[in-house]
């Protein structure tokens, strides 16, 4: 059994994690433990031991609590809930060659069980597979960075192997633009919002290691070799795949960011913002994306899918649809073996 077992591969697919409950305890650990992550919060410890307890987590988690129980499904937490949903498609579709885990970064399963689970098998190749379609330090990074530190305890430490983006993968653009054009068959859109989850300027300016200075501006809007490491040149890039998939014209879609914390200047333009502008300019029917996500969750069925549609609503919009993530997609599954034969190669 041991002998069998440890031919095997071990999958660790890792999303970013949510509350084991929408309760407000549970909120404030999950709070706690993502923005304690120096990768994500990155300022000095003290400051940011100072801002997580004695800030955010106290007053941010009741707030967090009453929206994730507006999120929370019979099933849980959708983030969660289609994670596990692909563990089991993604199993069936490689066979039993390979060990498929699901593990959330934060709060449960972790990464340390997942991982605990691969060795008590004896396995000696692993590929991880963070669900991040561009590259954030503060999410791709930190999985990296946790994997490396739970096997560094490790006296035999296998081969290990982690895949990276798939922003422009085919099959990511082509659910994005298949789940767009039943939308588009039902009503006239007169605008397409790609909304992203945003990220501090310095995480992008610290990242900048290939000679790109991110000017935070035109210069991320074609991907070239210098910036093909840039979270915000990522999204762009993503942007344009999908409005060339979806014929959409210049000066009908935009490229956003949303979901900023705290005064420092994050990546922009703000989303918040461009749907004001977009009301204001007199645009009824917005289709709105968030490619940052691989599965419903807070950012987008509430801030995309129910806050921004109120904001737009408010200043004179009629029609806002947002459109749904990878989650449990049988084509989700067909990239993620992609991804991972292309590792074994
Ligand atoms: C592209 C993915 C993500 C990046 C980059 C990211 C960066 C980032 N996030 C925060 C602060 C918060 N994020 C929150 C929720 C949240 N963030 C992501 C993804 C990315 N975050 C997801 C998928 C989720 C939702 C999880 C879910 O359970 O549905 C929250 C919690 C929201 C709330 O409580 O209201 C915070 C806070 C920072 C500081 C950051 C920095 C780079
Ligand atoms: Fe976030
Ligand atoms: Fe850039």
């Amino acid at each position: 059994m041991q002998a069998n077992q440890s031919r095997k591969t071990g999958v660790l697919l890792v999303n970013l994690g949510t509350p084991d409950s929408p309760e407000v305890p549970d909120v404030r650990k999950y709070l706690r433990e993502f923005l304690m992550d120096e990768r994500v919060i990155d300022i000095p410890f003290p400051n940011r031991w100072a801002l997580v307890n004695l800030i955010i987590a106290p007053f941010r988690a009741p707030k967090s609590a009453k929206v994730y129980k507006e999120l929370w499904e019979e099933r849980g937490s959708p983030l969660k809930f289609y994670g596990e949903d692909i563990e089991k498609m993604l199993q069936a579709h490689l066979g039993d060659r390979y060990f498929v885990k699901l593990a959330m970064r934060y709060q449960n399963p972790g990464i340390p069980e997942g991982l605990a689970a691969f060795q008590k098998a004896g396995l000696s190749k692993i590929v991880v597979v963070p669900f991040f379609p561009q590259y954030a330090s503060a999410t791709t990074g930190s999985v990296y960075q946790k994997v490396m530190d739970v096997v560094s305890g490790w006296q035999t430490i296998p081969e290990i192997t982690f895949t990276n983006t798939f922003f422009d993968h085919p099959k990511f653009v082509e659910h994005f633009a298949t789940a767009a054009r039943k939308y588009i068959a039902e009503r006239p859109y007169d605008y397409f919002l790609f909304s992203y989850h945003g990220v501090p300027e310095r995480q992008i300016r610290k990242g900048d290691v290939s000679g790109h200075t991110c000017q935070f501006g035109a210069c991320c809007e074609t991907l070239r070799a210098d910036n093909r490491l840039c979270y915000r040149a990522q999204c762009f890039e993503t942007t344009r795949l999908l409005a060339r998939e979806l014929g959409l014209k210049e000066g009908t879609y935009s490229t956003a960011f949303q979901s900023r914390l705290g005064k420092d200047p994050w990546i922009q333009p703000y989303t918040e913002d461009m749907v004001k502008k977009l009301a204001a300019e007199g645009k009824k029917n917005v289709l709105a994306f968030s490619p940052a996500f691989v599965a419903d969750c807070l950012e987008t069925t509430i801030e995309v899918g129910e806050e921004y549609k109120e904001v737009f609503e408010a200043n004179g919009g009629s029609h806002w649809q947002l459109v749904e993530s990878l989650n449990n997609s049988p084509l989700y599954v067909e990239l993620l073996a992609d991804l991972i034969h292309q590792r074994e190669s």
